[in-house]
């Protein structure tokens, strides 16, 4: 089934309402995202709703294999990446990374 919800640590919640986020990196839980779907976009903290996203493209990546690009997308350094995602999904190498772009309302 497709994937029609996803979440965000509320801390991103304005990088992605700016734009700055455009990519985000996810375990195999969440690899079933489909490209050209709309997903409704809430916080993980308290299921609040901020906006709607078009899935672009999902394609899997090894965490080990993350540039600086990847990072420039997620408006980050590699190395706050790479400690953000390691706080998530601790010894983690296969990543999907999931891009999108915010649809209006
Ligand atoms: C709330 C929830 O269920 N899961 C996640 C998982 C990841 N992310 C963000 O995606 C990027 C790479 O992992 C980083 O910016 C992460 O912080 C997130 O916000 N929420």
């Amino acid at each position: 089934m497709t994937p029609t919800t996803m979440t965000f640590f509320e801390r991103f919640e304005a990088d992605i309402l700016s734009g700055k986020k455009t990519i985000t990196l996810r375990d195999e839980a969440e690899k079933h995202y489909v490209p050209d779907s709309v997903v409704t976009v809430s916080t993980f903290e308290d299921g609040r709703e901020f906006c709607r996203i078009k899935i672009v493209s999902v394609e899997p990546v090894l965490f080990d294999a993350l540039t600086d690009y990847h990072a420039a997308q997620e408006n980050m350094t590699l190395d706050e990446l790479s400690a953000v995602i390691q706080d998530i999904y601790p010894g983690i190498q296969q990543l999907y990374l999931i891009s999108y772009q915010r649809v209006d309302a």
